[in-house]
């Protein structure tokens, strides 16, 4: 069993009162979870704050509180720490209280408002086709191996995510890929791991309900690369505009991909459409079955890290140009009656909702009708929801404005932000319609041959949260039995 003072490896103490000694038997940041011989880390959130549960869990037993204030009364036998940030503790004790796992993989992070999933996803695929035990932390799911573990945030909390990682080094992983959320590294969820690399996908408008200002995120997704050691690489994509910066301070191997300009990694798309993309990395002419620009410079990331890892290219493009994306990243099915193409995206950002609707754009080949059916989610980010509708009502020929998940919302009110980004000419392009799965069916009966219906927002999602009550609900399905539903 842990004993107290060695997992504070690491951790910044301004003081202690009691015993470093003690045993523990189990870490938790809740205090719902904690039992007798655990040890409770009392952290400051945005809906509560642990430190008002510290009495009652020293009641319940609890061997030891780390908390940044130290309460009035203490608890006699409690060991009380008192730290720099909790948030930080909490990391660094599970790093160490799990045998310090990212240790013993090669871990590699990826960062980025779009494209983290489908990377982390790719490095998974890729890894595991070139014949090594994998582990993958993401969006949609988490992997030990070939198990699936649901996953419930991004990047998990500090104790579920070293948890995690211990059993993927008792599994016998060797690597393990990782979504990097913004949240997670300004939470401190990722403090003490050791990354073998970092990849940064791109920066744009998302999440500034969390961060507050554009600045503010790039400096928190700059700071994962800051945290980097010596030995690690960071790659970043030139042809973002903040892709440079946030390598700027890094102690790490600098590497950059770029369809534009000079670069290690270097592309050209020479052909992209709905079978796929045909292009040069480093001037090996390759055809990948992932569709769109973005994709292609989701595949150079990879295909970067890969080398970095010391790989052989030629093993890589191989195994590369075999795979297909992420679930719900432009999935897509096509109706056996009209061949309406029906396309299933997570684009919940304006910029993903773009990169859908011109990659889109770029696959048409005569007058087909882009249809689109999109909504924004409810407690997150408001000022996307203008730019979104507007994005949508520019870039498609019909556009349906739907729910995505209200959460504690007004369905309606979010419908209304939406269309306050509308000109004159986008308002006559849309309606608006509450009910998702009457806005899919909608736009499948307003769809002719060869006609294309975007689904946008929820990508993978099996579930629709209104009002605290998740309700099941999968956009490929709905439009699965849609389509069947017109072929009768
Ligand atoms: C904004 C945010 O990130 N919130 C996360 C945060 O919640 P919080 O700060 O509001 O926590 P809180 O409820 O105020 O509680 C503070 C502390 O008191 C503790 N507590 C609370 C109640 C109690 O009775 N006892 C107790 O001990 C809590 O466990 C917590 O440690 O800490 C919680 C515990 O770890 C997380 O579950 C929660 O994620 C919420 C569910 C969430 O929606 N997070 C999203 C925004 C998020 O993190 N997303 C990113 C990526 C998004 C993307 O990629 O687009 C992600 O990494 O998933
Ligand atoms: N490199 C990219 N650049 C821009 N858009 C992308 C890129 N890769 C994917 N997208 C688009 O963004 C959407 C989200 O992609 P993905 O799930 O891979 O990103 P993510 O960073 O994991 O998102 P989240 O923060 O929600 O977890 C996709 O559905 C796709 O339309
Ligand atoms: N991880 C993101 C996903 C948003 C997906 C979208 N469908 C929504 O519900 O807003 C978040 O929780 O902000
Ligand atoms: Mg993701």
């Amino acid at each position: 069993m842990a004993i107290l003072q060695d997992i504070l490896y690491k951790v910044r103490i301004r003081s202690v009162h009691g015993n470093l000694a003690v045993k523990v038997k189990a870490l938790h940041i809740d205090s719902r979870k904690v039992a007798k011989g655990d040890v409770f880390i009392a952290i400051k959130g945005a809906a509560a704050d642990g430190h008002q549960f510290i009495d009652s869990v020293a009641e319940k037993g609890a061997v030891a509180i780390i908390c940044e204030e130290m309460p009035s009364t203490l608890k006699e036998g409690v060991t009380y720490v008192q730290v720099e940030n909790s948030g930080a503790a909490a990391g660094f004790m599970a790093h160490n209280f799990y045998g310090q796992p990212s240790e013993k993989v090669k871990l590699v992070g990826v960062t980025g408002t779009n494209g983290k999933t489908t990377i982390a996803t790719l490095l998974y695929k890729l890894f595991s086709g070139l014949g090594y035990k994998c582990g993958l932390l993401s969006t949609v799911q988490n992997h030990i191996g070939s198990e699936i573990v649901p996953a419930t945030h991004t990047t998990p909390d500090a104790i579920s995510l070293n948890a995690l990682l211990k059993q993927m080094v008792e599994a016998g992983c060797t690597h393990v890929f990782m979504e990097t959320s913004s949240h997670a590294i300004h939470q401190h969820r990722i403090a003490g791991l050791k990354y073998a690399g970092g990849l940064f996908s791109n920066i744009t408008h998302d999440h500034l309900d969390y961060h507050k200002t554009f600045d503010e995120y790039i400096r928190v997704k700059k700071s994962f690369f800051d945290g980097l050691s010596s030995d690690a690489f960071a790659i970043s994509n030139a042809d973002d505009k903040r892709g440079p910066v946030m390598l700027q301070n890094t102690q790490a191997h600098k590497y950059y991909y770029s369809l534009r300009t000079m670069a290690e990694f270097k592309g050209k798309i020479l052909e992209n459409g709905l079978t796929g993309l045909v292009m040069t990395i480093n001037d090996q002419e390759v055809h990948f079955r992932l569709i769109g620009e973005f994709n292609a410079y989701n595949l150079l990331a990879v295909y970067g890290a890969a080398i970095c890892l010391g790989e052989d290219k030629f093993e890589v493009l191989r195994v590369l140009s075999e795979l297909t994306g992420a679930e719900g990243r432009f999935d897509y099915i096509i109706s056996v009656k009209d061949k309406v193409i029906g396309i299933v995206d997570y684009a919940h950002t304006p910029d993903a909702l773009l990169n859908v609707l011109v990659t889109i754009k770029g696959l048409r080949k005569g007058h087909e009708q882009v249809i689109t059916v999109v909504g924004c989610g409810g407690d997150r980010d408001k000022t996307k929801r203008p730019v979104m509708g507007e994005v949508a009502c520019e870039h498609s020929d019909r556009v349906i404005f739907t729910s995505d998940n209200p959460r504690s919302e007004d369905p309606e009110q979010i419908l209304r932000d939406m269309e306050t980004g509308l000109n004159t000419a986008a308002k006559r392009k849309f309606i608006a319609i509450v009910d998702r799965k009457e806005a899919i069916k909608t736009a499948v009966n307003l769809a002719g041959p060869d006609d294309i219906v975007l689904i946008a927002g929820k990508g993978h999602e099996k579930y629709q949260e209104i009002k605290g009550v998740k309700h099941p609900f999968d956009d490929k399905q709905v439009l699965t039995e849609i389509f069947k539903l017109y072929e009768r």
